[in-house]
C-alpha cells in the first residue's frame, strides 16, 4: 500500500503532527504547511489524501477562519479528535523565567494561557505560526530573551528547556481536530454524528423553530457556530454539530430542514470520539 500523504499546519512537535501521528501512525508522508488555507487547499487538489485540522479548543473556542474553508473547499469530515493540550513555557537551557522579554506562540496557544501572562505583564506576547516552529527557531538562532509555548514533546526535539509547566488557564484543555477529505466515501460503518451547515430563510423566530425540530428528533446538538454569508451582509450560516442514535432519523431531519428552513449542507458523518 502506498503512503498516505497527510496535510498539517506546523512543524514536528507541533499539536497537529501529535494528532497527524496518533491517527495516522508514523508510516505516512506529513506535508508541513505554516498556514491553514495551503493545509485546506492541498486535500482539494488531491496533494495530500488527508489533512489535520484544529477547529475550536475547550478555552480559546472556535477557530473562527477554518470553518470558512472547510466550506470554500468543498472538504469532507471523515472523523474528529480530541487532543489534551498543555503549554509548557520554554526558553535555551540556563535562561531563566526573569530574562524572559518576549514569548512567541499559536495565537490559539497564547489565548490558552492568557491568565498565566496576566501575571507577567512585562512579558511581550507575538503571535506566531505554530507552538513548535518558534521552539525550532529559538534552538536553530540560539535567541536568548525569548520563550515559546508549546508541548512538552517540542522541547525535547528542540533541546529547549521548560520554565513554567502547564500554563494553561485550565488544566483540563482540549483541542478538537477534524480530519478532512476530499471525496465523500460510501461509509462503512454507521455514523452517530455529523457536521453540517444550514442557511436560514430570513423569519422571525427561525432559528428556535429549527433547534426544536432537532431536539424532538433526538439530535443533540454538540456545536453551534454562526458565519457570516460574505455575499449579502448582516445575513449568517450556522455550522453545528450534532450527535443522534438514528441515522435514518438524522438523514429524516435533514430532508425536512432542507423543505422547511433553508439550505442544508452536510460536510461530513463520522463518529463521535468524545
Ligand atoms: O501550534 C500548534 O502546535 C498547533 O498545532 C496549532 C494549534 C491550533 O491551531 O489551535 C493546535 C492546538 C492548540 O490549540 C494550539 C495551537
Amino acid at each position: 500500500m502506498s503512503t498516505l500523504n497527510i496535510a498539517i499546519q506546523g512543524v514536528p512537535g507541533s499539536f497537529h503532527h501529535q494528532v497527524a501521528l496518533a491517527k495516522f501512525g508514523e508510516n505516512t508522508e506529513i506535508l508541513s504547511f505554516n498556514q491553514f488555507e495551503p493545509v485546506a487547499k492541498s486535500v482539494a487538489t488531491g496533494e495530500a489524501d488527508f489533512a489535520v485540522m484544529a477547529i475550536e479548543n475547550s478555552i480559546a473556542g472556535a477557530i473562527f477562519p477554518n470553518y470558512e474553508l472547510l466550506d470554500r473547499y468543498e472538504l469532507t469530515v471523515r472523523d474528529e479528535y480530541y487532543l489534551p493540550i498543555a503549554h509548557q513555557l520554554m526558553a535555551l537551557p540556563g535562561q531563566k523565567i526573569e530574562d524572559i522579554k518576549e514569548v512567541r506562540s499559536h495565537p490559539m496557544a497564547l489565548l490558552q494561557c492568557k491568565a498565566f501572562f496576566a501575571e507577567h505583564p512585562s512579558i511581550e506576547l507575538k503571535d506566531d505560526i505554530d507552538t513548535a516552529a518558534v521552539s525550532k527557531q529559538i534552538a536553530t538562532h540560539q535567541w536568548k530573551g525569548i520563550g515559546a509555548i508549546a508541548s512538552t514533546i517540542a522541547a525535547d526535539i528542540y533541546g529547549l528547556e521548560i520554565l513554567a509547566k502547564d500554563i494553561q488557564t485550565v488544566k483540563n484543555n482540549f483541542t478538537r481536530f477534524i480530519i478532512l477529505q476530499k471525496q465523500k466515501e460510501i461509509l462503512d460503518f454507521i455514523p452517530n454524528k455529523a457536521s453540517i451547515k444550514v442557511t436560514l430563510k430570513n423569519e422571525k423566530g427561525i432559528l428556535a423553530k429549527l433547534l426544536t425540530l432537532m431536539s424532538e428528533n433526538g439530535l443533540d446538538l454538540s456545536k453551534i457556530q454562526s458565519v457570516p454569508v460574505i455575499q449579502k451582509p448582516w445575513e449568517y450560516s450556522f455550522f453545528m454539530d450534532t450527535v443522534f442514535e438514528d441515522h435514518q432519523v438524522f438523514k429524516q431531519t435533514m430532508e425536512e430542514i432542507q423543505e422547511r428552513f433553508g439550505e442544508v449542507k452536510i460536510f461530513g458523518e463520522y463518529i463521535s470520539r468524545k
